[in-house]
C-alpha cells in the first residue's frame, strides 16, 4: 500500500480544482464574434480556438438547397480601426503649407501606415507598402512626394525641357485618377505645383492637350493612356523624381503588367537612396496596395534591385476588418432584390439612412438591377466599365457629393475609391476572390469615416459557398484569409 501524505493529497486536489476552473473560464460570456441563426454555432468574442481545433461552421451545409434563408454575422469586436493611432506619438514634420493643407482635410494625426512609410520615402528608399484598405496610403505617398518637390525648388526640372514631369502616379481607373489628383491638388496648392490627370478612352487629341501648355508637376495617369503618351513622345520620364504604382494588385495583374513594365522602362528607377539626389538623379519607386498578387517581385526585379526595396507591411494585412460588422445571407437568386430593398429600408429606419454601395459581378447585372431599383422608386447611380466614357465621367464624383444615396457598380468601384460617407456595402453578387472581398468590404471602415458600418453579402450559388467558408474560418481563427499570406514575400525584396 502506498500512502499519499494528507498535505500532498490536499495540494493535488486544489491544483485539479483550479485547473478545472481555468479551463471553464477561457470561454467568456459576453459579446459574440460569430452570431448564427443556430445559437449552438455562435462563437464568443473571448473564445480562442485551439491550433488543431476544427471550427464548426455556420456555412457548412450551405451548398445544400435546404440552407436558403440561413445567415450568420461576424460582429465588429473592435471599436476603432487597427490603423488609427490612439496616443500622441512623434509627429511628422512638414512645411507649414502642407500642415495647413492637411488641416483643411481634417487630418491632424498620421495613421500607423503613414507613420511608417513617410520617413522611409523621405530618406529616398524605394518602397513597397502593403496595408489594409482605408488606412490612408494615398497621403502616405503623396505627402513625402510634395514635400520633396517643394524642397527641391519649384519647377526646377521644367527649365530646360518642356516634356518632363516630376512625379507620376499610376492608377487602374479614371475615377481613381480623379480622386488621387484631387488630393494632390489640395497638397500642391500652397506651392503652386500643377497636378493633371491622364485617363483613357478619350482619344489622342486629349492626351496631347494634357501636355500642350504648362507641364504638370504631378501626373496621375491610367496605364493605357500613359503608354500612348510615351509612345507619341508627349512626355519624358527620364528626369522623374517619383514613380508611384497605386492599387498594386490590379496593376501587376497579367492584364496590366506588360504595359506597366513597358512604362517602367521609360523611367530610370534608382537602385539606392543616393541615386535619387542631385544632378542626373533617378526616380524613386513606390508600390502601394491593400492586396498583393504573386509576380510583383518578378516585374520589379526587371527594373530595379529588389534589395533596394523597403517593405512596409501592416499587421492586419489580408485580415478581416475587426471594426466592421459583416453579415452573410444564403438566399435564392430571385429573392436578392427583395433582401436588398429590406436592407435599404432597415438602414433608413435604424440609422437614419446613409450612402450605400451595391456590388455586382457583371455590367449587365448593374444595368438590370438599376432598372429594378428605378421601378421600386429607389434613387441611385450606376457605374460599370462598359459605359461610354462620357456617361461614366463624373458618376463617382456625384455619388461622393451625395447626389444619390445608392451606387450600383461592378468591381470598378471596389479598388481604391474613397467612399468615406458609405455606411453599408452590399455584395449583391458574391465576389469571385478573397482579394475582391477585401477591397469591396474595404469601402467602409475607412480612416476618418463613420463608425457603425456594415457589409452584407448575398450567397446564392454553390460555388460562392467555398469563399464564404474560408472567410468564416478566418474570422473564427482570427487569421488572415487563406492563400494571401505569402504573396508579398515571393520573390523576396529584402527589408532594410
Ligand atoms: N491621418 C489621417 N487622419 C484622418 N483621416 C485620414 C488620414 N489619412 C487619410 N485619411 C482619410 O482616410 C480616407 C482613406 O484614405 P485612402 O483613400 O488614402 O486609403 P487607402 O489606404 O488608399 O485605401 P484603399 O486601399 O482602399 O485605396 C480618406 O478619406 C482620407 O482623407
Amino acid at each position: 500500500v502506498i500512502r499519499v501524505p494528507r498535505n500532498l493529497q490536499k495540494r493535488v486536489d486544489t491544483v485539479q480544482q483550479t485547473r478545472g476552473k481555468n479551463k471553464i473560464s477561457t470561454i467568456k460570456a459576453g459579446k459574440l464574434l460569430i452570431q448564427s441563426r443556430n445559437p449552438s454555432l455562435n462563437q464568443s468574442a473571448g473564445y480562442i480556438l485551439g491550433k488543431f481545433e476544427q471550427p464548426a461552421l455556420c456555412s457548412k451545409g450551405w451548398k445544400h438547397n435546404k440552407s436558403f434563408g440561413d445567415h450568420f454575422t461576424i460582429n465588429n469586436v473592435a471599436a476603432v480601426a487597427p490603423f488609427v493611432v490612439q496616443r500622441d506619438t512623434d509627429q511628422l514634420t512638414f512645411q507649414q503649407g502642407l500642415v495647413d493643407a492637411l488641416h483643411t482635410m481634417d487630418v491632424t494625426r498620421p495613421t500607423t501606415v503613414q507613420q511608417e512609410c513617410i520617413p522611409k520615402v523621405m530618406k529616398g528608399h524605394n518602397l513597397l507598402c502593403a496595408a489594409e484598405t482605408g488606412s490612408g496610403k494615398t497621403l502616405g505617398y503623396l505627402l513625402p512626394v510634395v514635400h520633396r518637390l517643394q524642397a527641391d525648388g519649384a519647377r526646377e526640372v521644367h527649365d530646360g525641357d518642356a516634356n518632363t514631369v516630376r512625379a507620376v502616379v499610376l492608377v487602374p481607373s479614371r475615377e481613381l485618377a480623379e480622386q488621387v489628383a484631387a488630393v494632390s491638388r489640395t497638397l500642391c496648392a500652397p506651392f503652386g505645383f500643377l497636378t493633371r490627370t491622364l485617363g483613357g478612352g478619350r482619344g489622342v487629341g486629349h492626351i496631347k492637350g494634357v501636355f500642350r501648355r504648362n507641364q504638370p508637376d504631378v501626373l496621375v495617369a491610367t496605364p493605357g493612356a500613359l503608354v500612348k503618351a510615351l509612345r507619341r513622345r508627349c512626355l519624358d520620364l527620364s528626369r522623374l523624381n517619383f514613380f508611384v504604382v497605386d492599387e498594386a494588385d490590379t496593376m501587376f495583374d497579367p492584364s496590366f503588367s506588360e504595359m506597366l513594365e513597358e512604362i517602367l522602362h521609360y523611367a530610370d528607377i534608382s537602385r539606392n537612396p543616393r541615386e535619387t539626389r542631385g544632378l542626373g538623379h533617378k526616380a524613386q519607386l513606390l508600390v502601394v496596395g491593400a492586396t498583393f498578387p504573386g509576380g510583383v517581385g518578378d516585374v520589379l526585379s526587371r527594373v530595379t534591385d529588389l534589395g533596394s526595396v523597403v517593405v512596409v507591411r501592416s499587421k492586419m494585412l489580408h485580415f478581416l476588418m475587426p471594426h466592421v460588422k459583416q453579415t452573410f445571407l444564403k438566399v435564392k437568386g430571385a429573392d436578392k432584390i427583395l433582401e436588398l430593398h429590406q436592407a435599404l429600408k432597415r438602414l433608413q429606419q435604424e440609422k437614419g439612412g446613409g450612402a450605400v454601395l451595391v456590388f455586382c459581378n457583371k455590367s449587365a447585372t448593374v444595368n438590370w438591377l438599376g432598372y429594378m431599383l428605378e421601378e421600386m422608386g429607389v434613387g441611385h447611380l450606376r457605374l460599370q466599365g462598359e459605359m461610354p466614357a462620357a456617361v461614366r465621367a463624373g458618376v463617382f464624383r456625384s455619388f461622393q457629393k451625395g447626389t444619390a444615396d445608392v451606387l450600383v457598380c461592378t468591381d470598378i468601384g471596389s479598388r481604391g475609391l474613397d467612399t468615406a460617407a458609405v455606411r453599408l456595402v452590399v455584395n449583391y453578387d458574391c465576389p469571385e476572390s478573397h482579394a475582391d472581398y477585401i477591397h469591396r468590404a474595404g469601402r467602409v471602415g475607412r480612416a476618418g469615416g463613420p463608425a457603425d458600418v456594415e457589409v452584407l453579402s448575398f450567397v446564392c450559388h454553390p460555388w460562392d459557398v467555398e469563399l464564404v467558408q474560408k472567410i468564416e474560418t478566418a474570422a473564427r481563427r482570427r487569421s488572415c484569409l487563406p492563400g494571401m499570406k505569402s504573396v508579398i514575400s515571393e520573390p523576396k525584396p529584402e527589408e532594410m
